[in-house]
């Protein structure tokens, strides 16, 4: 079972000039549990992962980390105080190697060049990247640059973890190997949220789901309550339907 909400977000709203992108939404996550986030296109999804890590400044509502109010901090205050996101597209520094990438945040989180080698390496080596330790991350394949960017995140041993798409442009393999990943970060006690447009991976992998549309939340709960909720099924069957009268 999980445990108690580690993050709380509520009526969290943001604003694009007269655009509402995220309309009041609420949701929680708990320690030890991926909350995926679906929807389609232009749902709100990445607007309110950017309000969760502090990127954007949310226009209405509240965060919470364990109880403490993150609402007006900035990201990299979000970022010590246990929020780590990974990015759509792989951002690794590309003059250093994997071990100093994820190096790098751990100094920024005050760890000592020590100490950051070694939390790095046996990141890596969790991750199935002992043979790249020492490699620029241009010799990295699309999956390897995937797992050096949860290695970036999840070496920060934070509370909650943004995951942006972290399946896109995998290979079956890949996939299945990513999942492991997620899996054990999750049976690490973080708490995982997740954004994924792939609805048969968010059904297999994800615990509970917040479905959106249009900024507003429109269903919640296991897959399989999202999956036989109304609302949802209208989004999407409504969208399909009027995908195959175009083709
Ligand atoms: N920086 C921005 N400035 C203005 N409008 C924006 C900005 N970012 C997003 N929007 C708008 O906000 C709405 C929600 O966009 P958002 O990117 O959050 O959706 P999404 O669910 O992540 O979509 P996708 O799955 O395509 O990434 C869209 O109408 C989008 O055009």
């Amino acid at each position: 079972m999980p445990e108690a909400p580690v993050f709380v977000a509520e009526n969290v709203s943001k604003r694009f000039g007269g655009l509402i992108a995220v309309d009041k939404v609420s949701l929680e996550a708990h320690a030890g549990e991926i909350l995926g986030i679906m929807g389609q296109n232009g749902a709100g999804k990445t607007s309110l992962f950017n309000t969760f890590a502090g990127i954007y400044v949310a226009d209405g509502g509240r965060m919470t980390l364990n109880d403490v109010d993150v609402t007006a901090l900035p990201a990299w205050r979000r970022s010590i105080a246990g929020i780590a996101r990974t990015f759509q597209i792989p951002q690794p520094i590309w003059s250093l190697s994997v071990c100093e990438n994820v190096q790098v945040g751990l100094i920024a989180h005050g760890k000592s060049k020590a100490e950051s080698a070694e939390i790095a390496e046996e990141t890596l080596v969790g991750l199935g990247l002992q043979a790249k330790l020492k490699s620029d991350p241009g010799d990295l394949t699309p999956g390897q640059l995937r797992l050096l960017e949860f290695a970036r995140a999840a070496s920060l041993r934070p509370k909650l973890l943004l995951l942006d798409e972290v399946f896109a442009g995998l290979s079956l393999p890949e996939q299945q190997s990513t999942a492991d990943v997620v899996r054990k970060l999750r049976d690490s006690g973080i708490a995982i949220i997740w954004i994924e447009h792939n609805v048969r991976l968010m059904m297999e992998l994800a615990d509970r789901i917040v479905a959106m549309d249009h900024g507003h939340k429109i269903g919640a709960g296991t897959p399989l309550e999202v999956a036989r909720n109304p609302d949802v099924i209208r989004v999407y069957l409504g969208r399909q339907a009027a995908d195959g009268k175009k083709s």
